[in-house]
Order: structure tokens, then C-alpha cells, then sequence
């Protein structure tokens, strides 16, 4: 698993674990963390998936996901993980939560959305790419402890709870990472 989020690593080690596939991480591997260079989701986990597949020779799947505002033209959107974080290292989700609401909260449309692209490579540079998305509205304050990242302020279209006040089971009923993982399922885990 070509990421070093702890919680990205987590969700999909359980969508795999469906499947009877294990994983290692790439920060268990002591991989380096790749520049996200490239200005789509796909682009950057397509990056990534690559870096840690010549580099460990294993088959490698990236995650590259983010937080999108309707009202801010989508973003964060790719920026997403560079708006939490800090100076000196590491990231303050309180802290970037609190700026989209910031810069949102002047716009009468909530709409908001998670995106995420899963691509899947193999040492030889052969690779499938997959996006999917999970439609909602942004909401404040932050509500609930479980999930990661952006989780507390984003309340799923038709939901009553937001992806932190769900449990592991209800988010991956409809999150874009479950979404997107069907769609890799379907073409490269399947017969
Ligand atoms: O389900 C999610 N629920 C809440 N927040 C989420 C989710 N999925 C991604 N996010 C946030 C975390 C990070 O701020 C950014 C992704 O940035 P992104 O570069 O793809 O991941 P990352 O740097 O955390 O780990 P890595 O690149 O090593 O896989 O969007
Ligand atoms: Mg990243």
C-alpha cells in the first residue's frame, strides 16, 4: 500500500481483506515519501503507485483523495492534505477543517464532496486507475471521533450522521474510497 495515513491504510486494508489480500504499508517498508507533483487525483496516485511499486517490487496500490468544496470551486480538492499541514511537520485537522468553514461559510451552498482515485501498478509499469466520490455537504461545528482527516465536517447526501459519527461499516457503505474500490474490484480482483 503505496501511503504513509495510517487511516487511508486502514480502510483499505479492510476493503482488501475482503478480497484475502494483506498488506504492507510503504512507511512500514521505510519507502519515501513521493512529491505529489501532478494536478489530478489520478495523476498523483498514479505517482505514487508507481514509485512504491519499482521500489518494492511488489504489486502497489496508491490512494489519492481530498476534500472538495462546491462553493470554493472544489477546493482543497488535491491540496487537501497541504492545508492541514504544519510548519515544523505533521498536520492540525482542526486547524484545516476550521479554515475551509472559514472560507466557505460566506456561500450559501454547502455542497461538498470527497473524491478518491485508487490506482493499482505493478513493478513493470503496467498500471489500472480507478475514481470514485461520495456526494454530501459540509457541516459545522465538527461532529464525531471515529474516521480521519475531514471527516467530522462532511455529512453525506440523505445521511443524519457524518462520516466520523459513523461506524467503519457505515462509511464504507458509500465512501468514494469504497466506491473506487468497487470499480478495481470489479476489473482486477474478480474470476
Ligand atoms: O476518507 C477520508 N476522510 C477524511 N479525510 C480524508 C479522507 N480521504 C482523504 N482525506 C484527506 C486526508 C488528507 O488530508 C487528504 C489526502 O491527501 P493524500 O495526499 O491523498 O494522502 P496523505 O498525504 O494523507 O497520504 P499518502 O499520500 O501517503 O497516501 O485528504
Ligand atoms: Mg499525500
Amino acid at each position: 500500500m503505496a501511503s504513509h495515513n495510517a487511516g487511508k491504510v486502514a480502510e483499505n486494508a479492510a476493503l482488501l481483506a475482503e478480497y484475502g489480500i494483506g498488506i504492507v504499508s510503504a512507511k512500514e517498508l521505510g519507502l519515501p515519501v513521493p512529491e505529489e507533483t501532478e494536478t489530478s487525483f489520478l495523476g498523483n496516485a498514479t505517482l505514487k503507485a508507481l514509485a512504491a511499486a519499482r521500489a518494492s517490487r511488489l504489486v502497489a496500490l496508491a490512494d489519492d483523495s481530498g476534500f472538495s468544496v462546491a462553493a470554493l470551486d472544489g477546493a482543497p480538492g488535491v491540496h487537501t492534505a497541504d492545508w492541514a499541514e504544519l510548519p515544523g511537520g505533521g498536520r492540525d485537522y482542526a486547524a484545516a477543517m476550521a479554515k475551509v468553514r472559514d472560507l466557505a461559510a460566506p456561500h450559501a451552498d454547502r455542497t461538498a464532496w470527497f473524491t478518491c482515485a485508487l490506482v493499482l501498478a505493478w513493478p513493470d509499469g503496467h498500471v489500472e486507475g480507478f475514481e470514485g466520490r461520495a456526494m454530501g455537504e459540509w457541516v459545522w461545528p465538527p461532529r464525531g471521533p471515529g474516521g480521519f482527516g475531514y471527516d467530522p465536517m462532511f455529512q453525506p447526501a440523505g445521511q443524519a450522521l457524518t462520516f466520523a459519527e459513523m461506524d467503519k461499516a457505515g462509511k464504507h457503505a458509500i465512501s468514494h474510497r469504497a466506491n473506487a474500490f468497487r470499480m478495481l474490484a470489479e476489473a482486477c480482483l474478480k474470476g
